[in-house]
């Protein structure tokens, strides 16, 4: 069928010329004298939905069926929402046509349209809301805002409200699935988490695959995953959509958008196996996540106070880090560009990643190849004392740290990025803390590395782990002997890091009186795991990047820094077309 289409349509008493060419439905107001006015461009694939008469759906759904009448619901980008990503709202005109005939023609082709330009609508999805997710509002988010979208673009929706934790995992890992094109969370980076580990266990069973393995390059999951936000910090969905807000969330999921995503596999001597996309944290981010479990009854907020608790206690703890680095042709987490929607590395990382697949994007193509392709590099090894050791999948930029953890780092380049933070004085790691907040780099301070990775190995100097307390400050033997081990390792692998590490040792001595005030007390000398905000209940671990392993309803973030008025809004409107046509 030729999908394309062209004719006269009014809005009230303006008339339009409308044409639909298959990728775009446009209509220009043409005034008396023919002449043409503003023209609105949308791509097919980011119309909601047609309905046949003058359609509402706030606030409630009403239909008064006129029968030359039909009503088109479409994305409309608006600012807001911080200072990246944009808000999408849903527009929608009601255009009357000059016969019944040609209304069915109208809504016939754009309907035919919708199909062929975006095949990953979903049509039946499953949906897990967690009731007690960041300030409680799960059910109500869904069922007000959400619920009407759905049904809307025609979506049927089977509801679970969790009643206990690890609900929705067991779910996706033993429950029928058939049927379902996606499974969707409303809650935190914890409930997604939940959809991830179901997924991906689920997905390893069906293809017999043992994923304790770290050896085994895992197959990708086939259903896609939804995140209306909820939670606490929503970093998943700050990071892959730009913007925490339900709405934007349900629109990418109404259309189909799909954006794969890096994992990173956690395996513990024991054959355990968890997940991360955003955040694998030791030292600083396993004591702040411990130590606010505590104070979960303070909602977010938790993160904040046991933050600052944490950095008060000053802490740092012995490792020793393995990692084998990325190919540093390809990207570097220093090189000062942003993941952004249609994003080059990504694309190309999508080619290398799946380089025997027609279709480059196809989540059913041969996953196994990724190893046996990439050359094995050197594993690098570093050991001392720290502040802290992250390693994230993406960028991790939340409402906290709005470009986030790694800046550079991208979403689906089948790396991760290792942020190492040696031990240093107080006032040196609040800096470091503190640029997170702003465009200032955190990794330009002396006592901060970060290396692209494939592969992580991390373990406590032996007897460390059996030694329950020791004596912490600047001043006790044993952060001397952590300093020197530090050094030793370092220059041992022929990096500059070593002078950096003396520089500190002079900077800790001039922070003495401060320190005296905050270290009198002792402190475990091993810290755990933050694993996306769960507790890891082993601190030995390898790990190991899998490329777009998982596919969500996104895009990654569409640059909206820029736009400040409504004229600009339109103009990045079209921007934002345009970009996603290349
Ligand atoms: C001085 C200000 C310092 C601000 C530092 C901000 C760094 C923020 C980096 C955030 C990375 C987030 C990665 C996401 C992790 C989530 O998977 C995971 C689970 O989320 P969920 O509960 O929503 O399910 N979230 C977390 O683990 C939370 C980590 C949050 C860390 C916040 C740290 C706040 C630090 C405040 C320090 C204050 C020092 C004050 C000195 C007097
Ligand atoms: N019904 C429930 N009761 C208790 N815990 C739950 C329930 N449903 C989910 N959880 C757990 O709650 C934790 C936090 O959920 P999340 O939605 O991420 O909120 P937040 O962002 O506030 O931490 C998750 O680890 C999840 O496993
Ligand atoms: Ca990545």
């Amino acid at each position: 069928m030729d999908l394309g289409l062209e004719s006269s349509l009014w809005v009230g008493n303006k008339r339009y010329r409308a044409v639909l060419t298959g990728w775009h439905f446009k209509w220009t107001e043409v005034d008396k004298k023919n002449r043409d006015k503003k023209t609105v461009l949308v791509p097919v694939a980011e119309v909601a939905g047609v309905e046949e008469g003058r359609v509402e759906i706030l606030p409630q759904k009403s239909v008064e069926d006129t029968d030359k009448d039909f009503t088109v619901f479409y994305v409309k980008r608006s600012s807001g929402g911080g200072s990246y990503g944009l808000l999408w709202r849903l527009g929608r005109i009601q255009f009357s046509c000059a016969s019944r005939v040609l209304r069915d023609q109208w809504t016939k082709h754009l309907r035919a349209a919708l199909k062929t330009h975006s095949p990953l609508r979903p049509h039946r999805l499953l949906v897990f809301i967690n009731p007690f997710g960041g300030k409680k509002k799960g059910r109500q988010i869904y069922h007000s805002l959400v619920a009407p979208l759905f049904e809307l673009a025609g979506i049927s929706s089977h509801v679970i409200v969790t009643e206990r934790a690890n609900q929705a995992r067991d779910h996706l890992l033993k429950k029928d699935l058939t049927g379902f094109d996606g499974v969707v969370c409303v809650g935190g980076d914890g409930m997604f988490s939940e959809l991830l580990h179901g997924l991906i266990g689920r997905t390893q069973q069906e293809a017999g695959l043992c994923e304790n393995d770290p050896a085994v390059a895992l197959q990708p999951c086939p259903l896609h995953i939804g995140i209306i936000p909820a939670g606490s910090t929503d970093c998943v969905c700050f990071a892959t959509v730009g913007v925490v807000d339900p709405v934007t969330s349900a629109l990418h999921i109404i259309i189909g958008d799909s954006q794969p995503l890096d994992v990173c596999s956690v395996h513990d001597v024991s054959a355990q196996v968890r997940y991360s996309v955003s955040l694998l944290g030791y030292g600083f981010y396993g004591d702040v996540l411990a130590e606010s479990e505590k104070h979960r009854w303070m909602g977010p907020l938790r993160y904040d106070y046991s933050g600052a608790v944490v950095y008060l206690s000053n802490r740092s703890y012995s490792g020793i880090v393995q990692y084998l680095p990325a190919d540093p042709l390809l990207s570097s987490p220093r090189d000062k560009t942003r993941c952004l929607a249609g994003c080059s590395v990504c694309s190309r990382s999508t080619e290398r990643l799946f380089p025997h697949s027609s279709d480059s994007g196809s989540l059913y193509s041969s996953h196994f190849s990724q190893f046996s392709t990439d050359s094995e590099g050197e594993w690098v090894s570093v050991e001392g004392r720290f502040r802290c050791v992250s390693l994230t999948c993406m960028s991790s930029s939340c409402a906290r740290s709005p470009l986030g953890l790694s800046p550079s780092a991208h979403l689906a380049d089948g790396t991760g990025d290792l942020i190492l933070v040696w031990d240093t004085h107080p006032l040196g790691f609040l800096k470091f803390l503190y640029r997170h907040t702003s465009t200032q780099d955190q990794f330009d301070l002396p006592f901060v590395e970060v290396h692209r990775v494939k592969a992580v190995r991390f373990s406590v100097p032996s007897g460390r782990e059996e030694q329950e307390y020791e004596e912490i400050g600047g001043f006790s033997s044993e952060i001397d002997e952590g300093q020197r081990e530090c050094v030793d390792t370092v220059s041992r692998n022929g990096s500059q890091q070593h002078l950096a590490q003396r520089a500190m040792t002079s900077e800790r001595k001039a922070a003495t009186p401060f320190l005296c005030g905050l270290c009198c007390k002792k402190s475990p000398s091993v810290s755990v795991w933050n694993c996306d905000g769960e507790i890891l209940p082993f601190t030995k671990i390898v790990c190991k990047i899998h490329g777009q392993l998982v596919r969500l309803y996104a895009r990654g973030i569409e640059d909206g820094a820029a736009i400040r008025n409504s004229e600009e809004r339109d103009e990045c409107q079209r921007i934002c077309i345009l970009n996603s046509l290349k």
